[in-house]
């Protein structure tokens, strides 16, 4: 039997691929915490439904406990705050040989490199829309970027073969020499869709709101200095353009946020999963966790950033229920960015 792909956190990312990968007919060992979850998949009822496609799939599921072996392909999709557990969790089952690869937002290869090794951690970096529904029912809403790099951007057999094989779930995934670039650039992205979560305006409307706009700089930019402190080149994808906000130059700027707000127009997920966890699934999002590296790079290069502190402090404050979700929780970020 040939090696199965290990797809560890099979929700709405790590679900939606592995089911494409079955589909396409490799061996995929889809393993979960959520106990129906993974019974619904074992039992050949993993439902992939949405504008970009409908069909039904299953295969070998289990928990985490349940995971005999040894892997040499490791898929890791679950949110940031757990990807240190699940990195522990999935370490002892990993090939000598093999690879996790972080289908995550965040700069979770950081993470997993401290404890599978930087030889074992390849970078990934995926901006296509899904939602786990109820156990078994994934929505996969919309395409966007899928990127596969190596950390230190070599092109090797092993990052071309895993290129190959994510084609068959977007025929459009990219190979790039600057992984890090690509994450760095959806910091920046990903600070509007957390900003936008503040609300419940949908992605595109918060975009296009007047009274977002300066917010909206500040807090791209401010998370964009890291990046280039830590001399990384942040990379564009789906209209983003995070050049235009490096260097401040207003017509590219104007021009790439009509770019996003048509990207996400009309998307059948209008918002993004951090505000579907605060406000459907009220549980924690992975906020702090995702923004954790960047302010920690930010402090190592003596860098304020007053803007991502106070998002992380107020979706914390609406995780806790101390806050609600509306206009003002952005009005109050927006008066925190208005003075710096
Ligand atoms: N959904 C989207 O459209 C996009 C998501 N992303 C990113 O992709 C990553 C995955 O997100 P998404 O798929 O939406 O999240 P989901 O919550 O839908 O899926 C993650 C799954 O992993 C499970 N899980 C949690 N901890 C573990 C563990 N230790 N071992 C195994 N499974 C575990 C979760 O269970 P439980 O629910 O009980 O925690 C859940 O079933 C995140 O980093 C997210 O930011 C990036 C682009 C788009
Ligand atoms: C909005 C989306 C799907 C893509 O940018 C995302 O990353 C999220 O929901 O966290």
């Amino acid at each position: 039997m040939a090696e199965p792909v290990v797809i560890w956190g099979a929700g709405a990312i790590g679900g939606t691929i592995g089911a494409f990968l079955r589909r396409a007919g490799h061996e995929v060992l889809f393993v979960d915490v959520v106990p129906e979850h993974v019974a619904a998949i074992r039992e050949g009822r993993l439902h992939i439904e949405g504008p970009v496609a409908d069909f039904m799939t299953g295969g070998p599921a289990v928990l985490p406990q349940d995971v005999r072996g040894r892997h040499r392909l490791v898929i890791l999709a679950v949110k940031a705050h757990h990807t240190e557990a699940a990195t522990r969790a999935l370490a002892p089952h990993l090939a000598e040989d093999g690879a996790v690869v972080s289908c995550q937002n965040g700069l979770n290869e950081l993470t997993i490199a401290e404890i599978v090794g930087r030889e074992r951690t390849i970078g990934a970096f995926v901006n296509f829309y899904a939602d786990y529904l109820a156990p078994g029912h994934l929505a996969y809403a919309k395409r966007g970027a899928v990127v596969v790099g190596e950390l230190d951007g070599a092109r090797t057999p092993r990052l071309e073969a895993l290129h190959a094989l994510l084609r068959e779930f977007d025929e459009d995934a990219v190979l790039s020499g600057n992984v890090f670039g690509y994450l760095w650039g959806k910091a920046g992205y990903g600070a509007i869709l957390k900003a936008s979560a503040l609300t419940n305006d949908t992605i595109a409307d918060f975009i296009a709101a007047p009274e977002r706009q300066l917010l909206i700089r500040r807090l791209v930019q401010e998370i964009l200095a890291v990046a280039a402190a830590e001399g990384v080149t942040p990379l564009g994808f789906d209209g983003f353009d995070p050049i235009a906000f490096l260097r401040r130059d207003e017509a590219a700027i104007a021009a790439c946020m009509q770019r996003m707000e048509t990207f996400n127009r009309g998307s059948a997920k209008p918002r993004s999963g951090i505000w579907r966890d605060l406000a459907i699934r009220k549980r924690q999002t992975d906020v702090a966790a995702q923004l954790a590296p960047v302010r920690a790079a930010a402090r190592r290069h003596g860098l304020a950033t007053p803007i991502a502190d106070a998002l992380v402090r107020l979706i914390g404050e609406i995780e806790r229920g101390e806050r609600a979700i509306g206009p003002e929780a952005a009005d109050a970020l927006a008066r925190v960015a208005a003075q710096h």
